[in-house]
């Protein structure tokens, strides 16, 4: 499977123009029949505008979803549609979107953990539902957003559920860059699944973002990573015979002893 991630800057509060720009990056970056399934990072649409979000947080019904659907069907490619805010009567959302090649809606993910660093929950509800694999050309996924990464709970939930790829959307800061590295190789190694995140660029409101963007494999190698401060594009092909290898080396899901622990 071709994966391409989109490490992109965002204009903060202009939709409109987060919107073109995807759709301009996708004309210069995505070939039928070359790639089969693009992701983008979180807050693509916005940015962290968090106390003005209820200005630009979409219908549920919206018009990004519709954009990617269109996209999806005319490039012939999956789409993980980052995340983007989301009304729904007073609750605003981070959600997630999962679309298929067939332009078709696949899954949507509500964060769950909100960020006391930024004061998430004083401007997004948090999600309500549990964490579901989904299914893209018969291989078992999972999503999460930025934060969940530090609650490896949720990852081995989705492991457990068979997902061999977790895809990670984030606006994570430069000021924890270490731990933005470690943790995904660390989700990976334990995991036993790759690991495919994509990281903003560029600053908001004082925020520097940590870009490195990163594709890890079952073992933990790093196959790729962005810049921290460049919009880039990262393309690698996953083999999902990797999962199965690593997990026959080295079988940590058979010697599990849940009923301990
Ligand atoms: O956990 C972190 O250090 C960053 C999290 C974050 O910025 C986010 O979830 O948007």
């Amino acid at each position: 499977m071709n994966i391409t991630v989109f490490q992109m800057d965002i204009i903060p509060g202009d939709p409109e123009a987060n919107r073109e720009n995807v759709k301009k990056w996708f004309k210069h970056n995505v070939t039928k029949g070359e790639t089969d399934l693009v992701v983008l990072p979180e807050m693509w649409t916005t940015a962290y505008t968090l106390p003005e979000l209820h200005k630009y947080a979409e219908a549920a019904d919206n018009e990004s979803t519709a954009m990617l659907k269109e996209l999806a069907l005319s490039y012939g490619v999956h789409i993980i549609g980052g995340s983007i805010a989301v009304a729904e009567g007073k609750d605003i959302f981070n959600r997630a979107l999962v679309i298929s090649r067939q332009g078709e809606f696949v899954y949507q993910y509500d964060k769950l953990h909100l960020v006391p660093m930024l004061n998430e929950p004083a401007f997004l509800s948090p999600g309500r539902e549990k964490v579901k694999v989904f299914e893209l050309d018969g291989v078992k996924m999972g999503i999460i957003i930025c934060f969940d990464l530090r609650f490896p709970e949720i990852i081995r939930e989705l492991a457990l559920q068979g997902a061999q790829v977790l895809f990670i959307p984030a606006e994570w800061p430069q000021a924890r860059a270490g731990h933005w590295e470690v943790l995904q190789q660390a989700r990976a190694i334990e995991n036993q699944m790759y690991v495919v995140s994509c990281n903003r660029i560029g600053s908001y409101d004082n925020v520097e973002f940590a870009g490195r963007s990163m594709i890890t494999d079952p073992w933990g190698t790093v196959l790729a990573k962005g810049s921290q401060d460049q919009e880039e594009v990262l393309q690698k092909a996953l083999d999902f015979e990797n999962v199965t290898n690593v997990r026959k080396q080295v079988p940590i899901f058979d010697s599990r002893v849940p009923q301990f622990y």
